[in-house]
């Protein structure tokens, strides 16, 4: 198994057919480097994830990190927390994550009890957990299953539990919300990307990344039975919100 990291190039060259973005071997290679220059705060809201926990989490209980990528979340609340905190299964539907992850979590974190997971996160069979993470990855969900992910979420949760939904979203009102893509374009832009990796990034992910407004996420978490739900962090379009289960 290499552990190699490279730079994200995915989008540097003209493409005369557009893939659509898929989590493949090739994203693998360059996942953290794509994803800390292309998602806004995202070293933070990990950062705080594990704060989070700290504070929340009954001791022993069991965590989900639902689409967990290379188990960047596992990481920080392993960093944060004793192995006898928590026991926590992340799940990912691509077969080169979980191969990825399951080595990362193996060799960083041998002391912690933490399972890696190949499954589709819409049709899961959830255990009692005392905190769930969605981080950026309800985005990549069709808007119509949302609904029944979020309210099997809730069922599992223990009373007192917390579900954190991180997403990038869309602001309702379209000048705002051309303003906060501009700036986000900046963004990526002061991160080293060209106006072709933008573009091309861009259309790659039209009908792969589907983002609802910060509205929208509130009123499905509250359909769902969380009695609050808050935004506790944002930086432009990029947002994490926690949900809170009555005791
Ligand atoms: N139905 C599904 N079931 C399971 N996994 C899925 C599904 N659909 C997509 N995925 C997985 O969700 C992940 C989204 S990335 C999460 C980052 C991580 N949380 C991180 O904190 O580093 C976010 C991003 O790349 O913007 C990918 O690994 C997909 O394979
Ligand atoms: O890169 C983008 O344009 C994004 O919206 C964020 C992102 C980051 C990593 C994979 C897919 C989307």
């Amino acid at each position: 198994m290499s552990d190699a990291s490279y730079r994200d190039a995915i989008f540097s060259t003209p493409l005369d057919r557009m893939a659509r973005f898929s989590f493949d071997e090739q994203v693998v290679s360059c996942f953290p480097d794509m994803i800390r220059r292309s998602v806004p705060g995202y070293g933070q809201i990990l950062g705080m994830l594990g704060e989070i926990a700290a504070r929340h989490l009954r001791h022993g209980a069991h965590v989900y990190d639902l689409g967990c990528s290379l188990g960047a979340v596992g990481l920080a609340l392993a960093g944060r927390l004793p192995p006898d905190a928590f026991r926590l299964t992340a799940v990912d539907l691509s077969p080169a994550m979980v191969k990825q992850a399951t080595h990362t979590l193996a060799e960083e974190c041998p002391e912690h009890d933490m399972q890696v997971m190949e499954g589709d996160i819409r049709r899961l069979d959830y255990r009692d957990s005392g905190m769930i993470v969605l981080n950026f990855t309800l985005q990549f969900l069709p808007p119509e299953e949302r609904d029944d992910v979020i309210t099997a979420l809730f069922e599992a949760l223990e009373p007192g539990g917390i579900l954190i939904l991180s997403e990038k979203v869309v602001a309702s009102d379209e000048q705002d919300n051309a303003w906060l893509v501009e700036r986000y374009h900046d963004f990526k832009r002061a991160n080293g990307y060209s106006e072709l990796e933008i573009s091309q990034k861009r259309t790659a992910l039209e009908n792969v990344l589907i983002p609802d407004t910060l509205n929208a996420h509130h009123a499905r978490l509250s359909h769902a039975g969380f009695s609050r739900s808050l935004t506790w962090f944002q930086y432009l379009n990029f947002a994490s919100i926690i949900a809170f289960k009555d005791a």
